[in-house]
């Protein structure tokens, strides 16, 4: 089976790689192909956010020819006063597009300042924390739960909600 992903991004590459070797099928080759997300490189809200992995997994597979294109994408959103971390991602055939959606934490005060003034969460993560491309690492999930749940298996139950949608409407 041929299957496309709209990132180069490892953590998220891993996620799909994983849950489709367990759930989907063994003979499987993994296409990672930069696509544009078609929204803000720093989604603010779950709309926002939804349409990035809905445009990203549609231009992977259109882009490759591959019988199912992931799209996979962060944001972060406003509930009251604090700025929650979203993710969502979504599966594209060529008939229908499923999505899904998972983790949400609130960010820290300070981070979430930062990012009101543009910048990024990516380089916002790794000053705060000291090191280099926490966004394909732990990410910021993984820095504000102690490295209990690293972006690739914060982003794995996502994916699976995605391949079981999948799967259920194949039988129907
Ligand atoms: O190459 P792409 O696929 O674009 O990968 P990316 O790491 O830039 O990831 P996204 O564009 O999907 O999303 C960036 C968003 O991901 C979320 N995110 C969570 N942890 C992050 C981290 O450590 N670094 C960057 N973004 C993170 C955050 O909400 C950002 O708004
Ligand atoms: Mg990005």
């Amino acid at each position: 089976m041929k299957i496309a992903v709209g990132t180069k991004n490892k953590a998220k590459l891993k996620a799909v790689e994983k849950v489709v070797q367990d759930t989907l099928t063994n003979e499987f080759e993994i296409q990672a192909i930069s696509v544009a997300s078609n929204v803000a490189k720093q989604p603010f809200s779950e709309e926002e956010t939804r349409q990035g992995a809905i445009n990203r997994a549609i231009a992977a597979r259109e882009q490759t020819g591959a019988e199912v294109g992931f799209g996979l994408e962060g944001g972060v959103k406003w509930i009251g006063n604090a700025l929650y971390l979203c993710n969502w991602a979504a599966l594209a055939t060529v008939d229908t597009v499923y999505t899904a959606a998972g983790a949400q934490i609130p960010l820290p005060k300070e981070v979430a300042q930062a990012l009101l003034t543009g910048e990024e969460l990516g380089p916002i993560m790794d000053c705060y924390v000291g090191e280099q491309d926490t966004r394909q690492n732990a990410g910021a999930i993984g820095v504000f739960t102690d490295g209990l749940i690293d972006r690739a298996e914060m982003f794995e139950p996502i994916v699976m909600m995605l391949v079981g949608q999948y799967r259920y409407w194949a039988k129907q």
